[in-house]
């Protein structure tokens, strides 16, 4: 029986940050994944594929052009879901190949199959072919991500009633769509496919949807995405969802029916560990299947049981999974590591585009905390302007008391890139004048940094320290003219 240091189940992004970790600190390490090729459901269905179809939808169909040749503008007139699969699959070869390698260079094995504790320290892995496998650990990490939610009252058939997994699977693109539930997922699905000119309706039961995400921002992001198409459709919970005559009828508990040639059932997803008898362990799960985990350390309540990514729920990011990963691994493997910064982007891959660091507004006036706002728009830089951006706009949090800046959310194009300089920022302690200190490339989307900097500047009281500052500076000035007179060079 083979034993390891650290065997890993899953190799999305939390699994295969732990095992590159473990392999570079020359343990054993061993990676289980279900599914005959790595990578997980961020390769496979979600974060890869989702962000390649929107990247294809946007170039085919012309949408960035649009704001130079006018609404109607297209590259390709007929779009098929061929046309869109060919990209997806490349770029999954791709991303697969470039795993395989990294796991191969850093001596990471591999083994295809279903894992289950068996034991504290003992899982058996069935094969497809029914064979069985059983391998031994000193340390284990959960890394199996999640499925989509399912309801029996949801009748899927695999052909126009789908979920997120099997709707990358299409085998033509609908001309009407229907999603229903208008989270991360249900959002960017229905502006993407809006960008394709067909008609899409977004159910969402709830009176408002994307939560955490500013006000200001979700009135200014219902407004584009309403005017590019999307029939947004809040505060409707369902009644019922049939299939008739080859189209699929959602029937609203306010009396009203949308009709479409397709529906996308995108109302959350569930920890996948329902087959990983974790009773065995001692391990429970919650309503949603997710393993509860030591948010430092990412062990869960049985010390040698690690667990990372979406299974253990919030914040659900490929980014937060890699780190979670890499952390985890050194946890168990004994090795110091920096912990994780609590400055991390969310990147929403709608169109337009959503990326978020840092507290909302909502969240400073919750906390009591005393704050000034900077706002800019994206056509009042000459970037914008060029590019006819038309929307877009960048709003900056920043403490009244220490100057500090305290998040920033923006929405546009090109926001999930933008909003490094903001992580950047906050995670070194930056304030507000750092945006007004420094000069910007010009012309760049970059400089509504500086717009709204400039924004929030002039409202902020002057430190006493900038008072000092300018005196020192009226003296510096001063020498220098007498030097130069002194010199006679003035
Ligand atoms: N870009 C990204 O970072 C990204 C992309 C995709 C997914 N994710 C993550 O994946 C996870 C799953 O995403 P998601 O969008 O499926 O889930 P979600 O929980 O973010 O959103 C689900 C939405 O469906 C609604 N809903 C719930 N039950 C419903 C029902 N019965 N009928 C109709 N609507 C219902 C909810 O009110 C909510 O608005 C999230 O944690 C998300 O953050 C992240």
């Amino acid at each position: 029986m083979s034993h390891y240091d650290l065997i890993v189940i899953g190799s999305g992004p939390a699994g295969r940050a732990a095992a590159i970790q473990a392999g570079k600190l020359k343990r054993k390490v061993l990676v289980i994944d279900r599914r005959d090729r790595l990578g997980g459901v961020s390769v496979h269905t979600g974060t890869i594929p989702s962000k390649t179809l929107r990247e294809t939808v946007l170039n085919l169909s012309g949408w960035r052009e649009r704001s130079f040749y006018g609404r109607s503008y297209r590259v390709k007139d007929e779009i098929k879901a061929d046309d869109l699969k060919a990209r997806l699959h490349m770029t999954l070869d791709h991303e697969v190949d470039v795993l395989e390698h990294q796991f191969n260079r850093n001596h990471v094995e591999t083994l295809n199959g279903f894992a289950k504790f068996i034991g504290p320290k003992e899982v058996e892995v069935a094969t497809e072919a029914g064979e069985t496998t059983v391998l031994t650990a000193d340390n284990f990490l959960i890394a199996t991500g999640t499925k989509t939610y399912r309801p029996d009252n949801v009748p899927f058939n695999g052909t126009n009633i789908l979920d997120s997994d099997e709707f990358l699977d299409m085998a033509k693109i609908p001309r009407s769509l229907v999603v229903v539930g208008a989270g991360v997922i249900g959002v960017e699905y229905a502006t993407m496919f809006s960008a394709l000119d067909i008609q899409v309706t977004l159910i969402e039961p709830r009176d408002s949807f994307l939560d955490f995400i500013d006000k200001r921002l979700i009135e200014d992001f219902t407004h584009q995405i309403r005017e590019n198409g999307v029939d947004l459709r809040l505060g409707s919970a369902i009644e019922k969802i049939e299939e008739h005559d080859d189209m699929v009828e959602v029937t609203l508990e306010n009396g009203r029916h949308v009709r479409a040639e397709m529906l996308l059932f995108a109302a959350g997803r569930m920890g996948a560990t329902e087959r990983l008898n974790l009773k065995a362990v001692g391990l429970e799960t919650d309503h949603r299947g997710r393993v509860a985990v030591d948010r430092k350390s990412y062990q869960t309540d049985v010390p040698h049981i690690y667990a990372a990514g979406d299974v253990i729920g919030h914040p659900s990011l490929a980014s937060t999974s890699v780190q979670q990963g890499r952390v985890a691994a050194c946890h168990a493997l004994e090795t110091p590591t920096l912990p994780e910064s609590p400055w991390f982007p969310y990147g929403i891959y709608s169109v337009p585009e959503i990326s978020t660091c840092g507290m909302s507004e909502e969240e400073l006036q919750e906390r009591g905390i005393a704050y000034e706002v900077g706002v800019a728009r994206f056509r009042e830089t000459s970037r914008g302007h060029i590019m006819g951006l038309e929307h877009g706009m960048l709003k900056m949090l920043l403490s009244l008391k220490t100057r500090r800046l305290l998040g920033v959310q923006i929405v546009g194009e090109g926001a999930t890139e933008l909003i490094h300089i903001a992580q950047a920022v906050m995670n070194l302690k930056g304030t507000v004048d750092y945006f007004v200190e420094n000069t910007f490339n010009y012309p760049t989307l970059a400089e509504a940094y500086r717009v709204a900097g400039l924004d929030a500047f002039n409202r902020m009281p002057i430190p006493d320290e900038f008072k000092v500052k300018k005196e020192e500076r009226a003296k510096e000035k001063k020498a220098t003219q007498k030097r130069l007179k002194a010199e006679g060079k003035s």
